[in-house]
């Protein structure tokens, strides 16, 4: 049990979802990252995902891609990440974080010091889009070993896999709303819905939504039937509209205020 297991478990007993934003690690900067993450939790947000930028993000849309892109003029690695989630504790933050990260960044850490660092910097969770399914039952056990969940996406089109992929799996499990790449969407997936109850119906742990999830309406939508519901382009693109505010020390609080204010109506 760690402080993910907790915090889905404290929100079932209110009877209320996780909110869990996306946020690009480094974009516009390391700094600005830790007061944002600090505003985040501030309007609401629940569980944190880090993202690991990456010159290849084959699964984003055009938002985190460039978010990437900003984000990497300043060199940004795994472990400027973990030591990002620990300036945020030590800032006071207190919610658990998922590292979310492709798998090559991974492999240029090395697995070794990869879970040592998760160890070290009260890491309760990671996403690997990219897994390849070989590596996949290493991971999972090295995870176990360093307390980490290690957080599997099932896709509405995974079918037969689906029971595979869950079974076994910590944390919570991801249900990707939609076929394609991140980014705001005014529809999903045809019988998204379905899809959820389907792996709901396989699994004890909690279960997510994300892709495409970014109004108060789409929030409130799927909170009715997961346990967390997840939005990543839509706050990623505060950012990248509030970067010239941010950037202006005059202005910086203005900035951090919109990117709040946006995060906390989406909880209505
Ligand atoms: O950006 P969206 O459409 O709100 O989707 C969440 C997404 O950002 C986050 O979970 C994520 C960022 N990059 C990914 C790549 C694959 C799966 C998930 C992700």
């Amino acid at each position: 049990m760690n402080l993910m297991d907790q915090t889905f478990q404290q929100l079932k007993e209110q009877h209320r979802t996780a909110l869990i934003p996306f946020l690009t690690v480094g974009d516009p900067n390391v700094d600005t990252t830790v007061e944002i993450i600090k505003e985040l939790e501030q309007a609401g947000a629940d569980i944190l995902e880090l993202g690991v930028p990456y010159s290849d993000p084959l699964a984003d849309g055009p938002v985190i891609q460039r978010a990437s892109e900003r984000a990497l003029k300043s060199q940004i690695t795994i472990r400027t990440c973990m030591e990002t989630a620990a300036k945020a504790r030590e800032a006071g933050v207190k919610m658990p974080f998922v590292l979310f990260t492709y798998y090559n960044p991974v492999l240029q850490t090395g697995l070794d010091v990869f879970f040592d660092e998760l160890l070290k910097h009260d890491i309760s969770g990671m996403i690997i889009p990219d897994l390849p399914i070989e590596e996949a039952e290493e991971m999972r056990r090295r995870a176990e070993a360093a307390g980490v969940h290690l957080v599997p996406l099932v896709a509405p089109t995974s079918n037969a896999r689906i029971e595979r992929i869950v079974s076994g799996a910590r944390g919570f499990i991801y249900c990707v709303s939609s076929l394609g790449v991140t980014g705001e969407r005014a529809s999903f997936f045809e019988g998204v819905e379905q899809f959820i109850e389907t792996v709901k119906s396989l699994t004890d742990i909690p279960v997510a939504v994300g892709f495409g999830i970014s109004s108060r309406e789409q929030v409130a939508h799927f909170s009715r039937i997961c346990d967390g519901v997840v939005v990543g382009s839509a706050i990623v693109r505060q950012v990248e509209e509030a970067i010239p505010l941010l950037e202006n020390p005059e202005t910086h609080q203005a900035g951090l205020l919109q990117i709040r204010n946006f995060v906390a109506q989406l909880k209505g």
